[in-house]
């Protein structure tokens, strides 16, 4: 298998590719693409840690090359928020970049599954399906944004609550990846209850874990480390779907559009990528209302890429 990472030179970018240069199946390959001059010496460094994948980096001109023969491509490349931007705030920096690579996509992988990691999810993973419908090579199955560092922050964050080991913490995110969008299913944790308080709270700190990184790291960019591992796991998962081993993450796909068109939910992962979209069983009252609240902004979110694209 080949996996391509778009904007491998960045914070999550060398994150991801040093997890995967260690982790993927032997015999995989890792391609390695940014604009910034650095990453061709991401790939040598990478390339003196002995595990059987091979890593090449490519630098602007050669998108073609890095995308080639992918099975998979994993899209971190854009700018990250500062304190008191909302992840809205990127989407004028961060709209056409994700346009542009996608466009490589279709023209040089057309066949292969993308992740998008890049900000405003709600609305880049929108635009990516424009620019490949447009390519006339949309496959719905095929296209995810990355939400998994929601679920591994409720991973994280139920378990300290607890006292429990975070690994063996399972909490579904449903939703989208911004703000009240960013729906933790506190209620379907198994093996644990919670007040209606801790409910409230911990939802709320999923919801701003992201500006709680922001604020920490006072100017100098967002969640990398978390998110390289949240989108090491979500590749590995995917990983495993497409070799015929079917996996379960929840990801922000084109679903049913029972709640939007674009939604984050349970999803079987398999040969051809999302082969079924799960469903998110029953929610509890709070959550319910915590959907029916975020709906409206969800739909503009996806309204907004998909405008931009046509
Ligand atoms: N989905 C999620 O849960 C999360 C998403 N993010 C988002 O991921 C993105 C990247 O964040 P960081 O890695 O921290 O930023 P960064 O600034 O450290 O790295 C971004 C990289 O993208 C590269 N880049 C810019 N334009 C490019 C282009 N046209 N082609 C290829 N590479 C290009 C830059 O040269 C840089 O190396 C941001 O938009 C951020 O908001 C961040 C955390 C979590
Ligand atoms: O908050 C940000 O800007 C980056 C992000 O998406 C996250 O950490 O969840």
């Amino acid at each position: 298998m080949k996996v391509a990472v778009l904007g491998a030179a960045g914070g999550i970018g060398q994150a991801l590719s040093l997890l995967l240069k260690t982790q993927l199946p032997a015999g995989s390959e890792l391609s390695l693409y940014d604009v910034a001059p650095v990453v061709p010496g991401v790939a040598v460094d990478l390339s003196h840690i002995p595990t059987d994948v091979k890593v090449t980096g490519f630098g602007k001109d050669d998108l073609a090359s890095a995308l080639v023969g992918s099975d998979i491509v994993l899209i971190p490349a854009g700018v990250p928020r500062k304190p008191g931007m909302d992840r809205s705030d990127l989407f004028n920096m961060n709209a056409g970049i994700v346009k542009n690579l996608v466009q490589g996509v279709a023209d040089n992988c057309p066949d292969a599954c993308v992740g998008i990691i890049t900000n405003p999810v709600n609305t880049t993973v929108p635009i990516a399906a424009e620019v490949l419908k447009k390519a006339g090579c949309y496959d719905k199955r095929k296209l995810f944004g990355v939400t998994t560092l929601d679920v591994i922050r409720s991973e994280a964050f139920v378990g300290e609550l607890r006292g429990l080991n975070p690994e063996n913490v399972n909490v579904p995110v449903i939703g989208g990846h911004s703000g009240t969008t960013i729906l933790p299913l506190l209620s379907q944790v198994e093996g644990v209850e919670f007040t209606e308080q801790e409910i409230k709270d911990l939802t709320h700190r999923i919801q701003n874990a992201g500006t709680e990184v922001v604020e920490a790291k006072a100017g100098g960019g967002s969640a990398t480390l978390s998110m390289g591992q949240a989108a090491a796991r979500f590749a590995l998962s995917l990983l495993k779907g497409l070799q015929g081993q079917d996996t379960i993450e929840c990801t922000y796909v084109e679903g049913p559009g029972d709640n939007a068109k674009f939604f984050a939910q349970p999803v079987r992962l398999g040969k051809n990528g999302a082969e079924e979209i799960l469903s998110y069983g029953k929610l509890s009252a709070f959550e319910q209302k915590c959907m029916d609240d975020m709906l409206d902004g969800l739909k503009g979110d996806i309204q907004k890429g998909i405008d931009f694209a046509s």
